[in-house]
């Protein structure tokens, strides 16, 4: 599923109009739609206020209040600016509304069971301010429930990010594609449930648009999911090679297990001498083999079967690790920097893009702190979530997942996914070290990165949801079983059709 931006929609929108299909028609379509799910929000006969404001957005709540009123609900108008100055499309839809139009107060709203929010959507351009800003907060003390029409006014579709103060819905109805703020935080929060609607603009125009985001879901990265066939062996299915810590020896062990349970036909983890039978007790599918320093690691890289390369988890913030993500990266495997091998390119994060330049097949996996010890460019930048991450991209010539609720990853070409699916529980110690064993894992089997990234984030979500809350990061590599079950389920149906 494409994620549209503001302007994106917009050529959508335009596309559609110049085709024949006027702007009047898709907001009688996205009325209509918005009619659907406040009856669905709304017992029989019951009150609904419906905030319009004088842009398209607000034509479309008076659409809905119309067809609400047509089908027997008492609908009260409330509107924020002046009627007069309303966009043509708005206005005629508005003309079609013969009861009162009010100015908002906090005594219209009272007794509405439903507000249906449709003050501002893909047009707000600036913050919320003065009668906009008033009738923002009368919705959100209200105890009525709240319909966003498109997006929460005050939230940009775009970013997610909040202009002023936004309205904080139980359910938002948007048309034709989600919007990146319908799933970055904290946009994703104020919409809550999101429904999508189709309003009569034909996909076709997704391919004049060229959009480059994606909702991170299995469609986007199915078709090129390792599927272990009939007649594979251990060796087919890759060996991933991971670089183990001398103090921390759990983030390892935990990257380690995720990777053999992700599908990597063989996982070899290079100890060092000291803490060599903390690894060997613990792990007993995983080749654990001595590794001294830089030395050790070169020669562990000299099996060039071993093709995926995880260097950081637990390995300390130091020169020695720096050290180990470069050899990694020379090698010319598929490699994942996770951690302290991240940090301790702090200093110098230049050596580590040209580094990454070169090899062409590296993913990196910061969390915010990591993401701002590295790419100090960009540190208290305005730009979203999604663009940083972007810009993180194409600046280091790699793959950049930047972790959290909505973890981002994005390609060096500009592509991207938003992941919406990780459950707050997932939030705890050493997940991050499972999710850098899933992504070694699918590289060892030879998904390429910007697809093995996505897909790895996608399954540490459904497997912290799997699991429930009270999870533990030891609880992950086997929740990822059933998660694995479905796509070889998915893939195989797809084979037989
Ligand atoms: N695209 C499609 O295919 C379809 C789109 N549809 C619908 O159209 C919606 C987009 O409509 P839109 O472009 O008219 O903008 P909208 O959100 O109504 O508001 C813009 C107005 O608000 C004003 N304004 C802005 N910020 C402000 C602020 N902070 N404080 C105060 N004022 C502010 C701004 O005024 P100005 O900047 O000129 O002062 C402008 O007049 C979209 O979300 C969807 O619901 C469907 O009908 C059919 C198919
Ligand atoms: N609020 C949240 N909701 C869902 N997932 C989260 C949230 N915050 C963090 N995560 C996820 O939890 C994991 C934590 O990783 P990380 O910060 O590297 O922790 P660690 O280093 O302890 O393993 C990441 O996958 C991140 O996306
Ligand atoms: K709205």
């Amino acid at each position: 599923m494409e994620l549209l931006t503001t302007e994106e929609m917009n050529r959508a929108d335009a596309l559609t109009a110049a085709s024949g299909r006027p702007v009047g028609e898709l907001m009688l379509a996205a009325g209509q739609a918005v009619r659907d799910s406040a009856v669905d929000m709304l017992p029989d006969g019951a009150c609904v206020y419906v905030l319009c404001g004088t842009g398209n957005n607000g034509g479309d709540g008076f659409v809905a209040a119309r067809l609400l009123q047509e089908s027997g609900y008492r609908v009260r108008v409330g509107i924020v600016g002046d009627r007069g100055s309303m966009r043509p499309d708005a206005a005629a839809a508005a003309a079609l509304w013969h009861g009162p139009v009010e100015r908002v107060s906090a005594d219209r709203l009272e007794g509405a069971s439903l507000i249906v929010d449709a003050l501002f959507g893909a047009g707000l351009a600036r913050d919320v301010q003065g009668a906009a800003l008033e009738a923002v907060r009368l919705v959100n003390r209200s105890t009525a429930r709240v319909l966003a029409v498109d997006v929460p006014s005050g939230v940009d579709g775009t970013t997610g990010e909040v202009r002023g103060e936004a309205v904080q819905a139980d359910a938002t109805i948007t048309f034709f594609r989600l919007k990146p703020g319908h799933v970055l935080l904290p946009g994703r929060e104020l919409c809550g449930r999101v429904r999508l609607a189709q309003i009569g603009i034909e996909p076709g125009v997704l391919d004049a648009i060229g959009s480059r985001a994606w909702l991170n879901r299995p469609s986007l990265w199915g078709s090129c999911f390792p599927v272990p066939g009939a007649g594979g062996h251990k060796y087919s299915r890759g060996h991933a090679l991971i670089a183990g810590g001398s103090t921390m020896t759990g983030a390892a062990r935990l990257a380690a297990r995720a990777a053999l349970r992700t599908g990597a036909g063989l996982v070899t983890l290079g100890a060092p001498p000291a803490v060599l039978p903390i690894y060997q007790a613990a792990l007993e599918a995983v080749i654990v083999l001595p590794m001294d320093g830089r030395g050790g690691f070169a020669d562990l890289l000299l099996d060039d079967r071993r093709n995926a390369v995880l260097v950081g988890p637990g390995a300390g913030a130091d020169f020695a690790t720096r050290e180990l993500a470069w050899l990694a990266l020379e090698s010319s495997r598929s490699v994942v920097l996770d951690a302290d091998a991240l940090t301790s390119f702090a200093d110098e994060p230049e050596h580590l893009f040209s580094r990454n330049k070169q090899n062409g097949n590296v993913v990196l996996t910061p969390h915010e702190g990591e993401f701002n010890r590295v790419f100090r460019g960009l540190r208290g930048s305005s730009r979203s979530k999604l663009e940083r991450a972007r810009a993180a991209a194409e600046a280091s010539g790699s793959v950049v997942l930047l972790k959290g609720a909505d973890t981002v990853i994005a390609a060096p070409d500009g592509r991207a996914a938003i992941s919406d699916n990780a459950p707050p529980w997932l939030a705890t110690a050493g997940s991050g070290d499972v999710l850098a064993g899933i992504i070694t894992g699918l590289l060892a089997q030879g998904m390429p990165a910007f697809e093995a990234a996505a897909a790895a984030a996608w399954m540490h979500g459904e497997a912290a949801r799997e699991i429930g809350p009270g999870l533990i990061a030891e609880d992950l590599p086997d929740a990822l079983r059933p998660v694995l079950a479905r796509l070889y389920g998915a893939a195989a149906r797809a084979q037989s059709t």
